[in-house]
């Protein structure tokens, strides 16, 4: 079955509503990358730490900036709880991405189809890279642009629901708030001023994408994503109660187990070169299921594509650049021309020293 093609609109829900009892060819990973998919949770199995933020009291600053050094030198991933953004509201926009998928019908959800041919473009797809290689992702997905301000264009968010638009906006607004606050701790945490990384960003380019893992026939032959670690600043990811996302430690994969209320903190790539490799970007994927649908909405903060990226000097004149200065554009291309491929393309930038 053709299922990813230039000119199809296949989306894997659509495979699914279809019934088969075997994923087709274009979905099936090669086995190195295969999930080893376990049957019930280990007992003390290792997971991201968890990071009480105490809603940014000043009190409590250096306890959780060190929490935050540990984490990041250690994971490039934790969780944040009493973290400010209201409950209510992540709650709502689990609500309206599922509805979206689960109430919308097929023919109406087309009508936001992204365009498969050119790279992130805003909508709803199913398909990451542009290339007709690779093998497919089992997740469909919408994407919003949400910010700077003037990226930002309701009208091609769903609105089937009245209040679809509003969340997302709000939503996005609370994002940009908590990213510019961890931002500053991460800096502080790595012997940065506190507003060195999200200088060296500038401006967020954020954007929003609801993705959706429908249940999978056979999950230990796919990946709900592949492996890969996100290309901007830093990434607030939340997800519902099934779980999938999974965080590579020492080459090995642990699964991060759902927790309602709080956000995945996921760092991306451009802080592991502005800190010099003293912090690393995390590696992660997600897995599917045979029994039930999983939803996740991760908010991606980037530079702008005309920024050149480089490690802070305060941390160069300890040991020298590790990395070599990029034009985001120039990454992001790179990224979706070549694909993730793991870290692949964080690591040509490396120097040898
Ligand atoms: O669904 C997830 O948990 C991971 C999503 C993700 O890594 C991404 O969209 O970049
Ligand atoms: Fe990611």
């Amino acid at each position: 079955m053709e299922a990813g093609g230039r000119n199809t609109i296949m989306r894997v829900q659509s495979l699914v509503q279809a019934g088969l009892a075997e994923i087709p060819s274009q979905y099936i990973q090669p086995h190195e990358n295969r999930p080893i998919v376990k049957k019930e949770n280990g007992v003390g199995v290792m997971d991201i730490p968890v990071i009480d933020l105490f809603g940014f009291d000043l009190n409590h600053r250096d306890l959780v900036r060190k929490a935050i050094g540990e984490a990041c030198r250690e994971w490039g991933a934790f969780h944040v709880t009493n973290h400010g953004v209201p409950i209510e509201l992540m709650n709502q926009i689990r609500s309206v991405g599922l509805s979206f998928f689960n109430d919308c019908p097929f023919k109406d959800k087309l009508k936001y189809a992204c365009d498969p041919t050119s790279a992130a473009s805003e909508g709803y797809g199913s398909k990451m890279l542009v290339d007709n290689c690779s093998v497919l992702d089992w997740r469909d997905y919408f994407d919003h642009h949400t910010l700077p301000l003037s990226r930002r264009n309701p009208s091609r968010w769903p609105n089937f629901l009245p209040n679809y638009r509003e969340v997302v906006g709000k939503y996005s607004d609370e994002m940009k708030v908590l990213a510019q606050k961890l931002l500053g701790l991460i800096s502080e945490s790595v012997g940065l001023p506190s507003s060195c990384i999200e200088d060296s960003v500038g401006e967020f380019y954020q954007n929003i994408t609801i993705s959706y893992y429908p249940p999978c026939p056979q999950p230990d032959l796919t990946l709900g994503l592949q492996s890969h670690s996100d290309m901007g600043a830093i990434t607030l990811l939340i997800q519902d109660q099934v779980e999938g996302l999974q965080v590579l430690k020492e080459s090995q994969w642990f699964t991060v187990q759902p927790l309602c209320d709080a956000i995945v903190v996921i760092l991306s790539d451009q802080t592991e070169i502005i800190t010099n490799g003293k912090y690393k970007s995390a590696q992660h994927r997600a897995i599917t299921n045979s029994s039930r649908p999983r939803l996740s909405i991760a908010t991606f903060h980037d530079p702008a594509k005309t920024r050149k990226i480089s490690p802070a000097f305060q941390l160069v004149n300890e040991s020298s650049p590790l990395y070599r200065e990029v034009n985001y554009e120039d990454y992001v291309s790179s990224w979706y021309t070549k694909g993730p491929e793991g870290k692949r393309n964080i690591d040509v930038l490396r120097i040898n020293c």
